[in-house]
């Protein structure tokens, strides 16, 4: 570990689409992400905030080494890892997690909660062969799951608790950074709020990096001190909390906080 460099640093990431053209359609290229640079150092939470289609989706597709940028750096640990082969290097991969925005579509819908808890550690040798029911229960607990529900599958599940088994499952290689996609986007408010709490009590017992990456600038606000706001592939702004809130210096951020229905999380 490298106490002086921030956990995670991200330099000129640029990454264009190509256009496709068919008999009856053309699309044009689109520059999904044009010259994003922010650093995130351990245990802190930094917030990226843009409207559907900004390019917060590639950004963390390209942190998590699914697609390759055509520009810039991802440095983790002071590793420079934009070129890494995701299947191949398992660490990282236990060191950096994700979770999406829609726990149905991300979970295995054939398997049972503890199968799909359980995945990661086998993948990475980490399941005890004696004691394995109090690892996947022990999980379930830290993300307020019954252990009553170790064996029904996501269809039986509600959406809170389907995002709560694919926390569990982020969780289960004690990551140092989780990139949290729209993790309530597809929740109801009120759980919404629960999944946002059950995430900051996280962050405090275990210390995690969270890029918390949200259209929902109430959300963002609640959960992160520090805030980058993404406009057309571009990080336009950056700042605390509170100087976004009060002071804001971009257009696109105050009209984003014009937007903000009244009602907070408690
Ligand atoms: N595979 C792809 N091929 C072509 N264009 C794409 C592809 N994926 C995304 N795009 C385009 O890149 C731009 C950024 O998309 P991206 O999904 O990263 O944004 P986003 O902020 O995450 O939006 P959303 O929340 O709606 O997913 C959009 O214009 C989108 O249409």
């Amino acid at each position: 570990m490298t106490a002086s460099l921030p956990l995670l640093i991200v330099k000129d990431i640029h990454k264009t689409y190509p256009g496709s053209q068919t008999w009856f359609k053309r699309r044009a290229e689109t520059k999904a992400v044009m010259g994003v640079s922010f650093t995130l150092a351990a245990g802190e939470t930094l917030g990226l905030v843009g409207e559907s289609g900004c390019g917060k989706s590639t950004l963390s597709a390209i942190l998590m080494g699914l697609i390759q940028p055509d520009q810039g750096q991802v440095m983790f640990d002071a590793r420079n890892i934009t070129d890494r082969n995701r299947r191949r290097d398992l660490e990282l991969c236990r060191q950096m997690q994700i979770v999406f925005q829609d726990p149905y579509g991300s979970l295995n819908r054939r398997m049972t909660v503890k199968d799909i808890i359980a995945e990661p550690l086998k993948i990475h040798g980490l399941l005890k062969r004696a004691g394995q029911d109090g690892q996947i229960s022990d999980l379930m607990e830290q993300v307020g799951l019954s252990p009553d529900l170790v064996n029904t599958y996501p269809a039986q599940l509600s959406g809170g608790q389907r995002q709560r088994v694919g926390i569990a499952r982020a969780l289960a290689l004690s990551p140092r950074l989780l990139i949290l996609d729209e993790p309530v986007s597809a929740l109801d408010v009120s759980i919404q709020a629960q999944i946002l709490n059950l995430l900051k009590k996280l962050q405090r017992e275990q210390n995690m990096a969270y890029l918390f990456i949200s259209h929902d600038l109430r959300v963002v606000r609640y959960m992160a001190p520090r805030i980058a706001v993404m406009y057309q592939g571009q990080i336009v702004e950056t700042g605390d909390r509170e100087q976004i809130f009060t002071a804001a210096r971009h257009a696109y951020t105050r009209r984003l906080i014009a937007a903000i229905p009244r009602e907070r999380y408690g």
